[in-house]
């Protein structure tokens, strides 16, 4: 099993809080946690090694802790929450209960190792957006699907088939855990990359990534989307937004909106017929 470390970072204000996302955001990291003095990050212990070398640490206290694999699930089941999105969606670990509030799609989560649970902005921003889109009988393709939140979420409004993919091993193994448990059967998950994924015309493309996968997917991405097609885009710092649509407008995506929660921004975009 990958062997991961969790690194502290303590923040002395705000600004080297942005300046870390920004660069944690494009070294590899797996998942961040935010809190209020400092930022947790995840790596695979090999690309932390990677990524040490190449992040400007000066200046910046920060603490390397080896994270246990027996421990783990303890340690979310610990700190996990449960999450309601826009009294829309109600993202929970098994053990806890349903919402008390009626009409909430319901949503039951084992994140282990893999990102995803709706508590980070980038999540919690797709899965609102998601509201606003037309799922019933679409076909969707979830773009790093980390714990299959997403896909989930896609069945559970309707759609006729989710593809999703992962390049984590451990990522996919979750991820079809989860839609398991949430007795999906429409979700097929597999771990690859884009460049091994079968072109298909997907009518809705979800895209909860990083700077660097989004910026180099702009092109390739319009294979797997069918005229008329919507995609949203997160994992985008706020500072990147333009970056990143400019990329996608150049090869003739339209901007439909984009919203923003703390330093992230989801971005919805369309192709045209
Ligand atoms: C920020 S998480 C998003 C997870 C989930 N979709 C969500 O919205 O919470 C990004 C996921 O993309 C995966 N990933 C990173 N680079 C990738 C790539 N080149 N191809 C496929 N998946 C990738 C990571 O392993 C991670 O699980």
């Amino acid at each position: 099993m990958k062997q991961y470390v969790s690194i502290i970072f303590k923040l002395k204000d705000e600004i080297q809080r942005a300046v870390l996302n920004y660069n944690l955001s494009n070294a590899g990291v797996e998942s961040i946690e935010e809190r209020e003095d400092d930022v947790i990050a995840y790596f695979g212990v090999e690309e932390w090694e990677e990524a040490k070398s190449e992040l400007d640490l000066d200046g910046i206290d920060y603490e390397v802790v080896l994270v246990k694999n027996e421990n783990w699930n303890a340690k979310w089941e610990a700190s996990f929450e449960p999450v309601n999105i826009n009294d829309f969606c109600y993202v929970r670990a098994p053990f806890h209960p349903e919402s008390e509030k009626a009409g909430l799609i319901d949503i039951i989560l084992e994140p282990k190792m893999a990102f995803g649970t709706a508590h980070h902005e980038t999540t919690y921003m797709m899965m609102s957006e998601m509201k606003e889109i037309k799922f019933e009988g679409e076909y969707v393709f979830d773009y790093g699907c980390g714990t299959a939140i997403l896909s989930i979420l896609a069945e559970k409004l309707g759609a006729s088939g989710i593809y999703a993919i992962d390049i984590e091993e451990n990522a996919v193994e979750n991820a079809k855990y989860n839609a398991e448990i949430n007795g999906c059967e429409k979700i097929t998950c597999e771990q690859k990359t884009l460049e091994e994924t079968d072109e298909f015309a997907y009518d809705i493309i979800l895209a909860n990534i990083n700077r660097g996968v989004l910026l180099n997917s702009a092109k390739p991405l319009k294979n797997y989307l069918k005229p008329g097609g919507v995609l949203l885009l997160s994992g985008i710092l706020r500072e990147d937004e333009d970056l990143v649509l400019d990329a996608y407008k150049a090869e003739g995506y339209t901007f439909v909106h984009s919203i923003q929660k703390g330093e992230w921004k989801c971005v919805k975009l369309s192709v045209s017929i």
